[in-house]
Formats: C-alpha cells, sequence, structure tokens
C-alpha cells in the first residue's frame, strides 16, 4: 500500500494545486500550514513523504526539520521554497532532503519525484515483507544465520537491554541497530549514530556527553553531548573497539550509574536511551591485551548480536542481489533482472567487503551493463576489477587518454599535474579559453564519478562533492553532461 503524503505549506493556493495533482494520482494527502500542525500531525499518523515549505508562520521548515529527520527517519522530505537562494538550497541539502524544488516547480516533476521517493521506501519495504518481523524490517536474507539474527532482535524489541552487534565490516550492523530501533519501543525517539572511530580521540568525551561553556579552549558555547541528543531513543555506538580507554572508562561509568556529566559540568544527566554498541573488531584479544576493558565488555554484550559475513551465508546473495537491483531501480537506475548462472556467480563469490561491496557491485552492474538482463559475462569484468575508476561520457575529453576511459590523469601514473602540463601543451586550446577548457576536463570526470556513485541522483552527487546542488546543475548544464551520461559507459 502506497504510504501518505503530509504537505506542510502555508500558501493556499499552492497547497491546493499539490494535493489535487498528488490526489489524482491515487496518493493520499494530509495538509497543515505550520509548524505546530506538522508535529501533531506526525505525531499522530505515519507518512511515507513530508513536503515542506521553508518560510511557515511560526518558524522555518528546514531549521526545524533535524528532529523530525531523527525521529522519522525512514519518511522522506522534500523541500519547497521561495527563497531561492543559496543558502537556503544549502540548507536543505544538508538536511539529506530527497530533493530540494525551488519555487516556481514544474507541478509534473515535482509529482513524478513524489512517486520516485516514494519509490524507494517500497523497494526498501519489499525486501523483508513476508519476514517474520513484518514488512517494516529492511534486512534481506532468510539464511538459518540471518533467522537467528532475527530472533535476536525480535527478544529486544520490548526491552532496553543494552545490544552489542559483531561482524565483519559491511555485514549490516548498523541497519540491524537501525531495525532494532525502528521496531522497539523507542521508536518514537531519536536514532544518534555515533561512528566513535571517526572522533578525534580529545573530542570524544565532549561529543559524547557535550561540555559546558569554556569547560576547554575553544568551548565557546554550551554543547549538547550524543547521549542527551538520544534521549528517549537508541544511541548507537558504531565502532566501539576503536574508542580510547580513556573515553571507555568515562563510558562505562556512565552505564553503571545510568547517569552523565557534561565535560566541565557539575550537573548530573540521567541517562534515558538504549544503548547499540557494534564493532568489527575481536574485543576479545583487545581485552588480553589491555586496549579494552572487560568491564566495559560485559556491560555492552548484555545482548550479542552476530553478524555472520557474506561468505558464510551465500543462499542470501541472490536474494540480496535482487533488492539491490530494485533499489537502484527506485534510484532511478536502470532497472534489471539477474539471470540464474549470474545469482549463482555472484553467490560464488568471497566478498571479503561483505553486503556493502556486493551492494556496490550490484549498483556498478545496473549502471553498467548493456543487457537488461545480468549474466556471467556481464559480472566476470567487474569482479576481475576491469573497471575504469572514472566513468566517461562516451566521447573525446580534453585530456589526451580520456576518451581511451583513463581519465584525467592518463594512464593512472601521472600525476596531476603533469597531466595539466601536458594538456596545455597538446590541447593548445585558443587563448582566452584554457582556464574554462583545463576546468571542464578536470569538471568533467569528476561529476560523471559522482553522478555513477549515486545513480544519477543529483542531489546525493552534490552532497558527495561538498558543492551547492544548483551549482552542480548548472555546471552539468554548461558541460553538456545529462545524469543520464553516468549511465552511458560501455
Ligand atoms: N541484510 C541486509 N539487507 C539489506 N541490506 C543490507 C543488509 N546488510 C547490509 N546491508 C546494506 O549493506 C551496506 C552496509 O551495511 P552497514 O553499514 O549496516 O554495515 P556495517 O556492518 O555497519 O559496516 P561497518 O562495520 O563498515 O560500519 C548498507 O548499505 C546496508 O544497507
Amino acid at each position: 500500500m502506497t504510504e501518505a503524503i503530509l504537505l506542510v505549506e502555508d500558501d493556499a493556493s499552492i497547497a491546493i494545486v499539490i494535493t489535487a495533482a498528488l490526489e489524482a494520482e491515487g496518493l493520499r494527502v494530509d495538509r497543515c500550514d505550520s509548524i505546530a500542525g506538522r508535529d501533531r500531525l506526525l505525531a499522530a499518523h505515519s507518512y511515507g513523504l513530508m513536503l515542506t515549505d521553508v518560510m511557515l508562520t511560526d518558524g522555518d521548515g528546514i531549521a526545524s526539520l533535524p528532529p523530525v529527520r531523527a525521529a522519522f527517519p525512514r519518511m522522506q522530505v522534500i523541500i519547497l521554497s521561495a527563497q531561492n537562494t543559496l543558502d537556503t538550497a544549502v540548507r536543505a541539502s544538508e538536511t539529506g532532503a530527497f530533493e530540494y524544488f525551488p519555487k516556481p516547480f514544474d507541478l509534473e516533476e515535482l509529482v513524478r519525484t513524489v512517486r520516485q521517493a516514494l519509490g524507494s521506501n517500497e523497494a526498501a519495504d519489499l525486501s523483508g515483507a513476508d519476514e517474520e518481523l513484518g514488512q517494516a524490517l529492511p534486512l534481506v536474507g532468510r539464511s538459518p544465520a540471518m533467522q537467528a539474527v532475527y530472533r535476536m532482535i525480535t527478544r529486544v524489541l520490548r526491552n532496553d537491554l543494552t545490544v552489542l552487534i559483531l561482524g565483519e565490516s559491511g555485514t549490516g550492523k548498523e541497519l540491524v541497530a537501525e531495525a532494532i530501533h525502528q521496531l522497539g519501543s523507542r521508536r518514537e525517539g531519536p536514532f544518534v549514530a555515533v561512528n566513535t572511530a571517526a572522533i578525534p580521540h580529545e573530542l570524544i568525551e565532549s561529543e559524547l556527553f557535550g561540555h559546558e561553556k569554556g569547560a576547554f579552549t575553544g568551548a565557546v558555547a554550551r554543547h549538547v553531548g550524543k547521549f542527551e541528543q538520544a534521549a528517549r531513543g537508541t544511541l548507537f555506538l558504531d565502532e566501539i573497539g576503536d574508542m580510547p580507554l580513556e573515553a571507555q572508562t568515562r563510558l562505562l561509568r556512565a552505564l553503571q550509574s545510568g547517569r552523565i556529566r557534561r565535560v566541565g559540568g557539575t550537573e548530573e544527566i540521567a541517562l534515558d536511551c538504549r544503548i547499540i554498541a557494534a564493532t568489527n573488531r575481536d574485543l576479545v584479544p583487545m581485552i588480553a591485551s589491555g586496549q579494552f576493558r572487560e568491564d566495559l565488555y560485559y556491560r555492552l554484550a548484555v545482548v550479542p548480536i552476530e553478524l555472520p559475513p557474506l561468505r558464510e551465508r551465500a543462499d542470501d546473495v541472490e536474494a540480496l542481489s535482487r533488492h539491490f537491483l530494485a533499489r537502484a531501480a527506485a534510484d532511478g537506475l536502470p532497472r534489471r533482472q539477474l539471470s540464474a548462472g549470474g545469482a549463482a556467480l555472484l553467490a560464488r563469490q568471497p566478498w571479503r567487503g561483505n553486503v556493502r561491496e556486493l551492494r556496490n557491485v550490484i549498483f556498478r552492474l545496473a549502471l553498467l551493463a548493456r543487457d537488461d538482463v545480468i549474466d556471467e559475462a556481464a559480472i566476470e569484468p567487474l569482479l576481475a576489477g576491469d573497471v575504469p575508476a572514472l566513468p566517461r561520457a562516451g566521447e573525446a575529453g580534453l585530456f589526451p587518454g580520456e576518451a581511451d576511459g583513463e581519465g584525467i590523469a592518463g594512464d593512472g601514473r601521472e600525476d596531476f599535474a603533469t597531466a595539466l602540463a601536458r594538456f596545455i601543451e597538446e590541447a593548445r586550446p585558443e587563448a582566452g579559453t584554457l582556464y574554462d577548457a583545463a576546468l571542464a576536463a578536470f569538471e568533467r570526470p569528476l561529476f560523471l564519478h559522482a553522478l555513477a556513485q549515486t545513480g544519477g541522483n543529483q542531489l546525493r552527487a552534490a552532497q558527495l562533492l561538498g558543492i551547492n546542488r544548483n551549482t552542480l546543475r548548472k555546471r552539468l548544464g554548461d558541460l553538456g553532461i545529462a545524469p543520464e551520461d553516468a549511465l552511458t559507459i560501455r
């Protein structure tokens, strides 16, 4: 069943037009004109998608979005705005919105995008449709190993027991943590994920516990840490095996006492979140060598859930592959089928990067394959690593060698400066055009690469590049690149 849409728009005429267009498509739309109205509807109903204006009567639709995104991570968001400034576009893209529509917009394009956004939800749902846990679980796989994982998940849904998820990188640890949150009793609260390995050591405590203004040099304002941000929800501590010892000690103290104190603070704050930790490290030898606190291990591993590597559940590879093909199609890539031979070949691979690697291979196949049916012949070159690192548009580029798929840096051994010098010498662009020509030569493979990585999704490509989406759109136009060009790689 298609999910309902929440429209937050205070311009009545625009709201009427959008509602009519979506209802004509058989979609159900609930409407409100303020942030307060939005929050009331969100608390009472479930939506697959929210369309929101930015300037609302009682506040800013973007600024008020983060808690909504955290509380309803599966709900897609499309931002509509008349404030077509760079700032609004940047802020919209920072929220991870599915799309950003500057007003006036093309109604047909909006309806198409709504369908696409809902489609990506449905694709995510398809997988778990008849699993024991019902529609909401986005985990795919019916192997005995995954059945054991599902059973463990069901055991922690109606309690707050601390869960430790163990498994190699890419086995789906974060997905399991999200599933526990979404299906569990804290689903109305936020899911806050922290990658402890990605935070500089000296900032871990302040990130987790927060700090008071002036607690240390640079602490110019009070900072609310992840524990507090996760109030009423779930705190996911990823890569726990990489946490420095002092932070482990503080974490242990927090878990033991059920209270935290901000760095530099005196006030004790009661913990109100479920803790899920994960690691791809083998903690037992780390305990033996003194790198990981044994008492913390036992605190965290109240309920251990072990995700086996994909090579030990080869039975799941076919279902996962089909699932990712559906996801790719929902993301706008060509819809592909997998032949029986192709599925068998994929199931035989070692998948050292586990499900993440399989996912990447399937997305690349969806993008690169010449035929709609993916068979052994289409898969083999990818497994052999026989794919150019940077996709090309299928036309001669400005850099020598680009037309041969070698990208900007020629044969890959040449550094960028040398390639540029060679370009200036050999391409001999007309006087006054050198800068633009060089920029185009640099941007073309870069943008195609970003589009290929994101399945042609411009918003996500812009996020990957770290540039504004409108800038990307404009440059693609200037360069004559259509997002589909990323799909034309032979
Ligand atoms: N059973 C599954 N069904 C569907 N998708 C999956 C499954 N397992 C993993 N994935 C997908 O594979 C990718 C990697 O999963 P995830 O990030 O959860 O792995 P991880 O174990 O947390 O990795 P890391 O240790 O590197 O953080 C994600 O895109 C995730 O959605």
